[in-house]
């Protein structure tokens, strides 16, 4: 990755893709690789950092706090994934704190190039909109499930949304994710989430598999 020219980076990013030649050159002169640790800090939720990210590498996690320090998890952050444009488009301190959950590269883009680049290519204009559209959609469907769902649903549904079909045909959540972090994920407590968790297995919901995995069977989706 080191040795990739910022240009020949800037190809990999879909938000980047449609941009002219000159307008690649121009953000290619104006972006900063960075390396971020292991549970470092990106950005931080009510502080100002004046830049637009994009993850090249690794895996962030997107969290609010209240003013008790209790957290919730808004979403995972993978290659492709950018951060840091709400601040940039309203002006406001960043929404969330975006943490590192294993070492991360990433393409920093200040402020006044994001402000360039914007007017003069509507199309990145258009997918950072559509961006922003899904994640309210997915907001909408979060705060719906909190108002109108048990435990056992926003459970249901958070597994759901990690699951994918293994090679044997099987729904799976491959990723362990520990109780904690469910519990981060709808808005309960982890003794709760434990407890749901169990039941569900019980009940033949879900089938724990000993490398960590969680096997879904059809009828977990009866609960959402
Ligand atoms: N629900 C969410 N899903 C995905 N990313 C988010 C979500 N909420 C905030 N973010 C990102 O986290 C960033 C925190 O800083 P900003 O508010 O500048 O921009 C925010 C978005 O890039």
């Amino acid at each position: 990755m080191s040795m990739l020219s910022n240009l020949e980076l800037l190809r990999r990013v879909p938000l980047f893709a449609s941009l002219t030649a000159s307008q690649s050159a121009s953000i290619a002169d104006a972006i900063i690789k960075k390396r971020f640790k292991r549970a470092e800090v990106v950005v931080e939720q009510g502080k100002k950092s004046d830049a637009l990210y994009i993850i090249l590498t690794g895996r962030a996690r997107v969290t609010s706090a209240d003013s008790r320090g209790r957290e919730v998890i808004l979403a995972t952050l993978h290659p492709g994934d950018y951060l840091g444009e709400m601040s940039l488009i309203d002006d406001e301190p960043h929404s969330a704190t975006v943490r590192t959950e294993i070492q991360c590269d990433v393409l920093m883009l200040g402020r006044d190039a994001f402000a360039r680049c914007l007017p003069e290519n509507s199309s990145m204009a258009y997918n950072i909109m559509r961006g922003l559209v899904q994640r309210l959609r997915h907001a909408d469907r979060k705060i719906e499930s909190l108002a109108l769902m048990d435990v056992y649903g926003r459970v249901a549904r958070a597994l759901l949304e990690f699951a994918s079909q293994d090679g044997m045909g099987n729904l799976k959540v491959r990723d362990k994710i520990s109780r904690q972090d469910l519990a981060k994920m709808v808005g309960a407590s982890r003794e709760m989430v434990s407890r749901v968790m169990k039941d569900l297995e019980e009940r033949g919901f879900v089938q724990s598999q000993e490398d960590g995995s969680v096997i879904i069977k059809d009828r977990l989706l009866t609960l959402t």
